[in-house]
């Protein structure tokens, strides 16, 4: 029987067995930011401990750094936690992404950008999002405050080995049809708690087509789908993808990529679940409620709670509806937003805010929404700023920030204002995420975003494109 990723990698970093069963993890590579860091190094140094791999160790600040005036932040709280990484960074030697290195970003855009996420290795982060590297054949686990100070330490972690599903996607998505649908329609379909205790193995016709980029929006919101990680086998892309990244060892590059590649599960390897879906039932989806799997096609109607099969999911669509304030039954297409916002690790990256400005050019943003489009990376910002992107953008009447999580999380000045609903291209729609507690969220690709910015109200990119290809 041959092995899947998950096995392989986990083998190649089973350090031991501990008394309760679990499994003693080697951690190849530790990324950290500056919100769940600071309590961990300031356990090391009450315990008088080091980071025992520096070098497996890399910062950068992402979460609280303002996206306008970014060095300043108004918040002296904000300036503390930035004053306090750069001041850890230095203390215990490890690399830090400063504002001033050019480098600077959401952690889960700079590991893959710079080349520090590669195959065949196990990645742990202080940020549920850390499977987005899995896009590139790693084990990566979101961890909590407890386990960044172990990682730190040791560069180990105790854990249990998980099941691995492997979710399939063949055939062809329909034109419009992104890989932020795939990863809502997958939650959609699996649920939010559907993949605990399980890590997903992403395969089949669609994610061997996608790009780097694609494949980490999928990995990214593997979370919201419950899963303790997700994946995608390394092939020639994501070794094309690396290839010459800052810290990729290029010296005998042959033999790396044979490495890498050797990682990918086998054929006959066993999966304690499988999943197939067909590509051609994806549709451009958009999320009604408050939980990432509340998704529905944007050409179907906000779920009525009357047509719940069980008590349990009619409380759950009422109190999705109440807080929402959305009406039950009617179409999601037409619901007014108020704000648009393209960014985050989920959809930060270039090749969304190069899909997005296709859209935009000759656009503009309805009277009375705010859009704001704040790329993943200074990298990125500097990728779209030389293809002329940002001007697209600003054209439009979307302001272009400077790189962060802004209004995805909102521990920053980017905040919704009382109860106004924000199309988004992040991956949480939990209640009072983006900054407001009667703030609301509609989750979305890029493109969705920068239509519904276009329309006022949530929209199908797929009509307005062809009304404006029927005008011309
Ligand atoms: C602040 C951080 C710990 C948090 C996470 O763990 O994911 C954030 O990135 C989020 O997206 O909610
Ligand atoms: S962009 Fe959003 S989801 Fe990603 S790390 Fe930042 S706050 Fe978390």
């Amino acid at each position: 029987m041959g092995k899947s990723l998950y096995e392989k990698v986990w083998e190649a970093h089973q350090v031991g067995t501990l008394a309760d069963g679990r499994t003693q993890l080697f951690i190849g590579t530790h990324l950290i930011h500056e919100v769940t860091s600071p309590q961990a190094f300031g356990m090391l140094r009450d315990l008088g401990l080091t980071v025992k791999y520096p070098q497996r160790t890399f910062a950068t600040i992402d979460h609280i750094v303002p996206t306008i005036n970014q060095d300043a932040p108004a918040d002296p709280l904000a300036a503390e936690m930035m004053q306090a990484l750069r001041q850890n960074a230095d203390d215990f030697g490890v690399t830090y992404f400063d504002l001033a290195s050019g480098k600077q970003g959401i952690v889960h855009v700079v590991g893959p950008e710079q080349g520090i996420t590669q195959p065949g290795t196990t990645i742990a982060c202080g940020d549920s999002h850390t499977a987005t590297h899995g896009a590139f054949g790693a084990i990566a686990f979101g961890i909590g405050t407890t386990q960044v100070r172990d990682v730190l330490a040791t560069q180990t972690m105790a854990m249990e080995p998980l099941k691995v599903r492997r979710i399939e996607v063949n055939g062809e998505l329909r034109p419009g049809v992104y890989a932020k649908d795939v990863t809502l329609h997958i939650i959609r379909k699996l649920g939010a708690k559907g993949g605990i205790g399980f890590a997903y193995e992403y395969a089949g016709e669609v994610f061997d087509r996608m790009t780097m980029e694609e494949r980490m929006t999928v990995c990214n919101m593997a979370i919201e789908g419950g899963a303790r990680c997700g994946y995608v086998n390394p092939d020639e892309k994501t070794c094309e993808y690396l290839k010459g990244r800052p810290y990729v060892d290029m010296s005998n590059w042959e033999a790396t990529v044979a490495r890498w590649l050797s990682f990918a599960s086998d054929a006959d390897a066993h999966y304690d679940d499988v999943v197939v879906i067909d590509a051609a039932e994806i549709e451009p989806t958009v999320t009604w409620g408050i939980s990432p799997d509340h998704g529905i096609a944007v050409s179907e109607s906000i779920p009525d709670p009357s047509s719940a099969t069980t008590a349990d999911e009619k409380a759950t669509i009422e109190e999705a509806l109440a807080y929402m304030k959305l009406p039950a039954g009617t179409p999601i297409k037409g619901v007014k937003i108020d704000v648009a916002f393209i960014g985050s690790c989920t959809n930060g990256r270039l090749s969304d805010f190069r899909e997005a400005a296709k859209f935009l050019k000759g656009r503009k943003v309805a009277e009375g929404v705010q859009a704001i489009a704040v790329p993943g990376s200074q990298i990125v910002a500097i990728q779209c700023e030389q293809e002329g992107i940002d001007k697209v953008f600003e054209e439009a009447g979307f302001e272009w920030r400077g790189a962060g999580c802004s209004m995805c999380l909102a521990m920053n000045p980017d905040k919704l204002v009382g109860d106004q609903i924000c199309a988004s291209s992040s991956n949480r729609n939990f209640k009072g995420r983006q900054g407001s507690p009667t703030g609301r969220t509609i989750l979305m690709s890029p493109v969705m975003v920068a239509a519904a910015a276009v329309n006022g109200a949530v929209a199908d990119a797929r009509e307005v494109f062809e009304i404006a290809t029927a005008a011309a």
